[in-house]
């Protein structure tokens, strides 16, 4: 039976890079509200959220469920998404001149069986002067990340290195889902 990947998320970017690497696929809406999970443990959250994002998702015979969730976790604090431009500008500030890990838990099901997986990739940050930190937080860039920032987008500009695979900080790590969405059945799809 041809198999069918529904992916249970919203982030733009997880759409984009699916897209980016030919797997064709729908959308199915979650509604965890993602504040009953009070694990302090930035691994062990990352999972519950993806896990919990995906659980529920009402799924049919020959399909196959993805949800994922990505924190940012600095020397034992989670940043998750800003909710103010104070929150975005502390966040920020916590990680200006050091290095901090980006989580992406994923969580892919069908009705015969699941995997639950987590990508950790480190990013170090340059040192962020006050001029470039108090206009950064005026755009939109910060407000729908984890963390405050977007590597690929404005936020790049901060990024002086990282260590690991760079779409697990963008949101979903596209070359480890690819070798698992084959467990499921599930391949890129060749262009003609
Ligand atoms: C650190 C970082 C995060 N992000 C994004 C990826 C995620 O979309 C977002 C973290 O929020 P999530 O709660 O993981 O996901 P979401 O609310 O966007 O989507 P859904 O729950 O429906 O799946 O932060 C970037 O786009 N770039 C970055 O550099």
């Amino acid at each position: 039976m041809t198999k069918q990947l529904i992916l249970a998320s919203s982030s733009p970017r997880r759409q984009e890079l699916l897209q980016q690497v030919h797997i064709p696929f729908s959308l199915r809406k979650q509604n965890f509200d993602e504040s009953l999970i009070t694990e302090t443990d930035p691994r062990k959250k990352v999972e519950q959220l993806a896990w919990n994002k995906g659980k529920d998702v009402p799924i049919e015979d020959g399909e196959v469920i993805l949800s994922s969730d990505t924190v940012v976790s600095y020397q034992g604090q989670i940043f998750e998404k800003p909710n103010s431009e104070e929150e975005a500008r502390a966040m920020m500030e916590a990680m200006s001149g050091d290095v901090h890990e980006v989580m992406t838990g994923v969580y892919i099901r069908s009705k015969e069986k699941a995997v639950l997986f987590t990508e950790t990739t480190e990013v170090e940050f340059w040192d962020i002067n006050e001029e470039d930190l108090g206009w950064y937080v005026k755009t939109q860039d910060p407000y729908d990340k984890a963390g405050a920032y977007g590597i690929q987008s404005l936020g790049a500009m901060f990024v002086k290195r990282i260590n690991g695979d760079y779409y697990t900080v963008m949101g979903l790590p596209i070359s480890r889902v690819v070798q698992e969405l084959k467990e499921f059945s599930i391949s890129p799809v060749p262009t003609k």
